[in-house]
């Protein structure tokens, strides 16, 4: 089967990665020059400059613009496709619908970590391509069904948008163990495994249980934890989520 992705941004190139193994995969975009660079990295990738009018009839699309390119791209795409799965955040299957024709519309939510194969993406629409629909996105993580768009949207705010928040913890956390006196490169180090340890950890057991865990009377933890409440670092991690969520909820009304 072949799969064509418009746009080739870094998504567009993520998921290209883990697809083309598996897939004939094709990347149509703007610029002659960065089409050629991404030949030369991912060579099993066929590379193509966007055309006045594209023709997508009974191709299978990964739409990887940014939202607000959508309309301006689509009103170049010609023909009905098989089934368009959409990356965009926020935009909705209507909107989706308004603008390109296909027989079958899917939305997903990859992340940033479908480059090292490490996306959990989640994936809605209509249910007669909900099996390629997690074929495909198997090939760079795993895959979660929900069955509204509403769960599609907050699942941006978390998974989407969730290795931006993360990089902010991993930042900072270093940047406490560089003020306390240890060196750039051994912090770094030490958050590295910090986040790859407490990801096994994750699998098992409740992130409660975890911080109990570690956590002993009148202890280093406990006043870490204090200063991270004065902080309100888990107030301040609510509003992100649900601030992400409203911004997906924005994109979705235009
Ligand atoms: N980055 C992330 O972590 C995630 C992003 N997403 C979604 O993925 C989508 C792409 O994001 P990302 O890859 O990060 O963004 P990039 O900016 O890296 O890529 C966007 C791509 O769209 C192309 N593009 C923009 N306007 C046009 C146009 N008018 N005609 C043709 N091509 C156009 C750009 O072309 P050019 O290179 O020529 O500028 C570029 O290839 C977004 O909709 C985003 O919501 C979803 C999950 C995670
Ligand atoms: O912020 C963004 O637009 C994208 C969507 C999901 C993650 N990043």
């Amino acid at each position: 089967m072949k799969l064509t992705l418009i746009g080739n941004g870094f998504m567009a190139q993520a998921l290209a990665r883990g697809l083309v193994n598996n897939f004939e995969v094709e990347i149509i975009g703007r610029d002659e020059k960065k089409l050629n660079e991404i030949k030369t990295r991912i060579s099993e990738v066929e590379v193509k400059v966007m055309k006045d009018m594209e023709d997508i009839t009974d191709k299978n699309i990964i739409f990887c613009v940014k939202p607000y390119a959508l309309q301006s791209v689509a009103a170049r795409l010609e023909g009905k496709a098989n089934v368009l799965f959409s990356i965009l955040a926020g935009t909705t299957l209507d909107n989706l619908k308004k603008q390109i024709k296909s027989k079958f519309y899917i939305r997903t939510m990859p992340n940033v970590a479908a480059s090292v194969c490490g996306s959990t993406t989640t994936v809605t629409g209509d249910k007669e391509a909900k099996n390629l629909a997690l074929e495909l996105f198997s090939y760079v993580g795993k895959t979660v069904w929900v069955n509204t768009e509403k769960q599609l949207d907050v699942a941006t705010a978390l998974a989407g948008s969730g290795p931006a928040f993360l990089s902010l913890v991993a930042e900072s956390l270093s940047d406490g163990a560089v003020k306390a006196g240890l060196e750039r490169s051994i912090s770094n180090e030490l958050v590295k495994g910090l986040f790859s340890g407490y990801a096994k950890l994750l699998e098992t057991t409740h992130p409660a249980l975890i911080k109990d865990s570690v956590m002993s009377p009148g202890g280093t933890t406990a006043a870490g934890m204090g200063k991270l409440e004065e902080g309100a670092v888990r107030d301040a991690m609510i509003k992100a989520v649900e601030a992400a969520n409203d911004k997906a909820n924005e994109i979705g009304q235009k």
